[in-house]
């Protein structure tokens, strides 16, 4: 060992020495060619003996993170000065996060491509295990097993795994609303893995980079923190369910009903319903109002940019799970009734889509909210009007501009032919008895809803502790 902070270490049957060295902030890996792992990304370091095991995750420039494990024999060091080195380096490389999480993992052998298990197997456990996890592990078996697993979910994981899509984090939430102790059961983090056809959970986690690779999402799952975010209640025919992303009727609603057959296409049967919709172009009939408390796009841009400016200034300081709840542990209760109007604003006119949600991501080609906060209790809303004046071509042209190219960047927030809002509260009411209208992407029946948010009931692990999407300003041409 020749200082401190560096260690030479030799894998068996090679003559080739391997350098380690740490700061405060990375680790060095040097073997005639030199990595550089930042500390957030070291997993696990420990020693039997002489015999030494590193293991982090590794990237090559911008290609998709993988797990390495070092192996080799110590040179010349004295067993106290080894273990100094061993521990500081793992004191450092969690900061603020709790060694070997008790992990409960539910995972879908249905969802997407039908990989879950294998991808688990060979890519999920073997990270989770080398980080000294403690796994309890479920294998979902039918519809609503996930939301079974949830209810009666014991209170003492400090995270729980999802290995699907958007649908089970959905099943979860609601399995969590009807738990014992609700409140005790949302402290508890999820932290999605991206292995369903609709993911934008994990992409607004990690980021559009990052957002399908299954080791990122992993070492969140390891080295996130919790991160507080709204969760609605969607009430319709006088049945509470809560919604994490999504509520849609109307064009877009394509994007997620009657696609369902096209599963083995993975996230691409979205494209192809966007572009099925677009052909069959119908308004949709509704009526819509709201509880409005932001309506200027300037606003909300400017509020969306100092939020995330402090975010990024505390990421560093970002705190542990919160204590549990002993007092009031029981679901947040309803603040409008579906008869309330007073303050709502009522939009009569035709419209193409209504969509509310969270979060800025509905999948890979939608950047939907852009503006969307984790927990500022609002609903971010938008709604397209038919523009009757106008011919069907132009109307249509109208549409691919506001979801053509830009839509994965956030686009369409800037388009001045979509309506754009922030709401405490919303209902749509059918005006005709057919039409389609999805939640979370999973189909509900076309009637009556109402949606209105609870700030910071969820928390979600986050390796950032704000959503990892990035708008650009109002662009000189809308
Ligand atoms: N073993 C199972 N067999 C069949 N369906 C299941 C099973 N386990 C879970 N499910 C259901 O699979 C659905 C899809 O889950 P999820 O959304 O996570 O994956 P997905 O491939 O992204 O699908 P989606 O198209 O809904 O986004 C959920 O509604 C869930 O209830």
């Amino acid at each position: 060992m020749s200082s401190h902070r560096e260690l030479r270490i030799r894998a068996a049957g090679s003559k080739k020495l391997t350098t380690l060295c740490y700061t405060d902030t990375e680790l060095s890996v040097t073997d005639g060619r030199l990595d550089k792992v930042p500390l957030r990304q070291v997993l696990a370091a420990r020693r039997n003996g002489l015999n030494m095991e590193v293991a982090y995750i590794g990237r090559k420039k911008k290609e998709p993170m993988f797990l390495t494990t070092l192996v080799g024999t110590v040179e010349e060091a004295e067993e106290d000065v080894l273990d100094a080195w061993l521990e500081t380096l793992l004191h450092l490389a969690y900061e603020g996060v709790k060694r070997g999480r008790r992990v409960k993992v539910i995972i879908n052998p249905h969802s997407g491509t039908k990989k879950g298990v294998a991808v688990f197997n060979k890519t999920i456990e073997p990270i989770l295990r080398s980080a000294q996890c403690t796994l309890d592990i479920s294998h979902t078996t039918r519809s609503g097993h996930a939301y079974e697993i949830a209810k009666t979910l014991s209170l003492d994981y400090d995270a729980m795994v999802i290995v699907s899509g958007d649908g089970l984090v959905h099943e979860v939430l609601n399995g969590f609303a009807h738990h014992e102790q609700p409140l005790n059961a949302f402290r508890i983090p999820l932290a999605p893995i991206p292995t369903g056809s609709g993911n934008g959970l994990a992409i607004n986690l990690l980021g559009m980079a990052d957002g399908f690779d299954v080791c990122a999402a992993t070492l969140n799952v390891v080295k996130g923190l919790p991160m507080k975010v709204d969760v609605c209640s969607l009430t319709q025919n006088g049945k509470r369910t809560l919604s994490f992303m999504s509520q849609v009727v109307g064009l877009i609603a394509d994007l997620d009903i009657g696609t369902d057959h096209l599963r083995w296409m993975g996230e691409a049967r979205f494209t192809y319903g966007f572009l099925r919709g677009l052909i069959q172009f119908k308004a949709c009939p509704v009526q819509l109002s709201y509880k409005s408390v932001q309506v200027d796009k300037d606003e909300m841009f400017a509020i969306y940019q100092k939020r995330r400016t402090e975010a990024k200034a505390n990421e560093a300081t970002r705190e542990g799970l919160p204590e549990l709840a002993m007092d009031e542990t029981a679901l947040p209760s309803l603040k409008y009734s579906t008869t309330d109007e007073d303050g709502w604003t009522v939009v009569d006119k035709p419209l193409l889509y209504v969509l509310g949600g969270k979060g800025p991501y509905l999948g890979r080609d939608f950047m939907a909210f852009p503006v969307s906060l984790p927990d500022d209790g609002l609903i971010d809303l938008i709604a397209q009007e038919v523009f009757a004046q106008k011919k069907y071509q132009s109307a249509r042209t109208e549409f691919l501009s506001a979801f053509g190219g830009d839509a994965a960047n956030g686009g369409t927030f800037w388009k001045s032919s979509v309506n754009y809002v922030k709401a405490s509260a919303y209902r749509v009411k059918p005006l005709s008895p057919k039409g389609a209208f999805a939640v979370d992407g999973e189909v509900f029946p076309f009637e009556e809803y109402q949606v209105e948010a609870h700030q910071g009931l969820a928390t979600l692990l986050s390796p950032h502790g704000y959503y990892a999407a990035e708008l650009a300003g109002r662009p000189t041409k809308p």
